[in-house]
């Protein structure tokens, strides 16, 4: 069994990019075609909802397979259909996996331990899909709860070849608000970090990197390099990147002379890219898919990784 961050790098260095494109539907910006499933189909409009949701992610899922290592479905979007929504998010995340993605949820579970263990047992399959209901390689972890409360997620991540990444420092606005303040001389998200990279030393190996990886927002470049320093053999998941304002000269610092180590998210600019210039130009003249591979095409170019 392999474990999470080799199957990891090894995406990344066959597609040559740490670009990870997020699966976040949303109803008002469903390509046109989709007023037909949103109508027509059986059910209730929540289920004609995740009927449209989880057709047009597998169809994202068709275009962007050969230019990205992972795709991250948004758990929140497919929770608003309902149970429907949660059969179709099942369903496309393992037609991601039988397209060779990396899945990681984010569902950002966290509760007291029994709880989480059940969290981990659902959400994290790891190296074998069957392991869990859902099949997802990884998945978003809050550690707001303590330490205590991370450590099923880790055991579970050990036993089935799974991954973690742990809120750290996230991408909103307000998210100093709570991680930024100081306790002992150091910020809350520092001392996350500093936790965050001692459980993952506990999964490493002899690898470079472990499976307990750190949510650390684009949004915040210094904030970024300075985790690294506190992390540096946590695998991290770097969301906040184009539609929140990150730019890849925010992010570069983070990866290692490999170009790994870090996995970039775009959600909104590649799955709706035909509403927006230029890709909107692309979408009138070949269609909605012709847009979104040329933004995926795009996006994965700005993060280059050598192959291995
Ligand atoms: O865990 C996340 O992925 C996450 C953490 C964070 O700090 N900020 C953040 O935006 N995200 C998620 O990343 C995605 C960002 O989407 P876009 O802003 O459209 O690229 C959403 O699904 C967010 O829930």
């Amino acid at each position: 069994m392999n474990d999470y961050s080799t199957r990891l790098h090894t995406a990344m260095q066959a597609k040559r990019t740490a670009a990870l494109v997020g699966l976040d539907p949303r109803e008002s910006s469903l390509p046109a075609e989709f007023a037909r499933i949103l109508q027509d189909h059986p059910g209730d409009r929540f289920e004609r909802r995740a009927r449209a949701y989880e057709e047009f992610s597998r169809r994202i899922i068709d275009v962007v397979a050969p230019f990205v290592a992972a795709v991250k479905p948004q758990i929140a979007f497919f929770e608003d259909c309902g149970p429907a929504g949660m059969l179709a998010v099942r369903n496309v995340m393992q037609h991601a996996r039988d397209a060779g993605l990396i899945v990681i949820a984010d569902a950002k579970r966290g509760d007291i331990g029994t709880t989480a263990e059940a969290y981990a047992s659902a959400w994290l399959a790891g190296s074998d899909p069957s392991a869990a209901p859902y099949p997802a390689d990884s998945l978003t972890v809050s550690p707001y709860l303590g330490s205590d409360t991370l450590t099923p997620f880790v055991d579970a991540a050990i036993q089935r070849g799974a991954g973690l990444y742990v809120l750290v420092r996230t991408s909103n606005p307000g998210s100093g608000s709570f991680q930024g303040l100081v306790a002992n001389d150091r910020a809350v998200c520092d001392h996350v970090a500093a936790e965050v990279e001692r459980l993952n030393q506990s999964t490493r190996g002899n690898g470079s990197y472990g499976s307990v990886g750190a949510v650390v927002g684009a949004t915040h470049p210094l904030e970024l390099r300075r985790l690294r320093q506190v992390m540096p053999t946590t695998p991290l998941l770097v969301p906040g990147y184009g539609a929140q304002g990150g730019t890849a000269a925010d992010i570069r610092p983070a990866f290692d002379g490999q170009g790994l180590g870090v996995l970039v998210n775009s959600s909104r600019n590649v799955i709706f890219a035909h509403l927006r210039p230029p890709y909107s130009e692309v979408a009138e003249s070949r269609g909605w898919e012709a847009a979104v591979e040329a933004a995926a095409r795009d996006f994965a170019s700005e993060f280059p990784v050598p192959a291995a």
